[in-house]
């Protein structure tokens, strides 16, 4: 396996500190063409976004090494039959990673249940600061999926029915380090099957995420800045939404070095029974119809048996009309 990066290349910067960013604003026009190019471009931008602090940043970090330090049986109470939700972890596949995914974790009660089985005494520090991360992340989302879908003329009214049919996953996830000078993969290359993400990592010298180019051919280093930046990575749904006009990135995790990496991010998914469809604007002549509308869960279940379906040629096999 080749890890071959090429350390001039950068992603695109995408600064959204202190901006009330108001639709219909000449400068929203231009922040959103930006989102637009970028996710067209590298189907993946590092977001400046300030309203995370770098508490609440620290706070997250340490509520993970709290959830994490937990004995095995006690995090294995969160496991649930579906993958992206609850622990995940002791994968010899995938030895360094241990994760947990917090489902609805814009609703409190859903938060509040998710603790208590992990602390049956309760632990408030804990769901509050996953409710405010939630909070705070989700409305970079929001903005930022407004924006693309509004930069391709998408009508309003079905912007706010999209934005209201989706929920938001919370993860946090641990890559432990490793001794060899080597590096080693801490997840492997994929793409995200859900609509967008929005991750931090703590502060690692060694190794983190990278991005791989559009046309396959190098990997970008990911080196966000600490202490207010996000990667925003374009899922196969965002992909399949504006009919293969935006990029859903392939990435990985690299771990270098023995210190232990966290993350934690935003995965925003589909939360309807309602199938998966391109709206009429994103299809014409020039862009036909790419995918036949699907069931986010059924396309969800079958990414995840057997292997090498986590890629965009998943979603292909399931539902490309070019492919039929
Ligand atoms: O840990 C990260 O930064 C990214 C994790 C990731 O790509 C995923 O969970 O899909
Ligand atoms: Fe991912």
């Amino acid at each position: 396996m080749s890890f071959e990066t090429k350390p001039a290349l950068k992603l695109p910067v995408i600064d959204f500190t202190s901006r009330d960013l108001k639709s219909g604003t000449v400068e929203w026009d231009l922040v959103s063409g930006d989102v637009r190019t970028a996710l067209a471009e590298y189907g993946c931008f590092e977001a400046l976004f300030d309203k995370v602090t770098a508490e609440l940043r620290k706070a997250v970090f340490e509520a993970s090494e709290d959830l994490f330090r937990l004995p095995l049986e006690t995090k294995q109470r969160t496991v649930s039959e579906v993958k992206y939700k609850g622990y995940v972890g002791q994968n010899p596949t995938n030895p360094l990673y241990e994760g947990v995914g917090i489902d609805v974790a814009e609703n409190e009660e859903n938060v509040k249940a998710f603790t208590q089985k992990l602390w049956p005494q309760g632990n408030k520090n804990f769901s509050d600061t996953v409710l405010s991360f939630t909070k705070n992340v989700s409305e970079l989302d929001f903005k930022i999926r407004r924006m693309v879908m509004d930069s391709f003329g998408i009508n309003e009214n079905y912007i706010d029915e999209h934005l209201k049919s989706t929920k938001c996953l919370m993860r946090m996830m641990k890559y432990r380090g490793v001794d060899e000078t080597e590096e080693e993969l801490g997840m492997e290359a994929h793409t995200d099957r859900n609509v967008l993400t929005i991750v931090c990592q703590n502060d690692v010298a060694d190794g983190g995420l990278e991005v791989r180019t559009k046309d396959g051919s190098h990997w970008i280093k990911a080196n966000p800045s600490q202490d207010s930046s996000f990667l925003v990575i374009g899922g196969s749904i965002l992909h399949v939404l504006l009919n293969g006009r935006v990029q859903s990135a392939v990435h990985r995790v690299v771990r270098m070095g023995t210190e232990t990496r966290y993350s934690a991010g935003l995965f925003s998914m589909p939360n309807t029974e309602d199938l998966i469809c391109a709206p009429d604007e994103m299809v014409d002549a020039e862009y036909p119809r790419l995918f036949n509308p699907f069931d986010f869960e059924a396309y969800y279940k079958f990414t995840c048996e057997g292997s090498g379906r986590r890629d965009l040629s998943g979603l292909k096999t399931y539902c490309s009309l070019l492919l039929k």
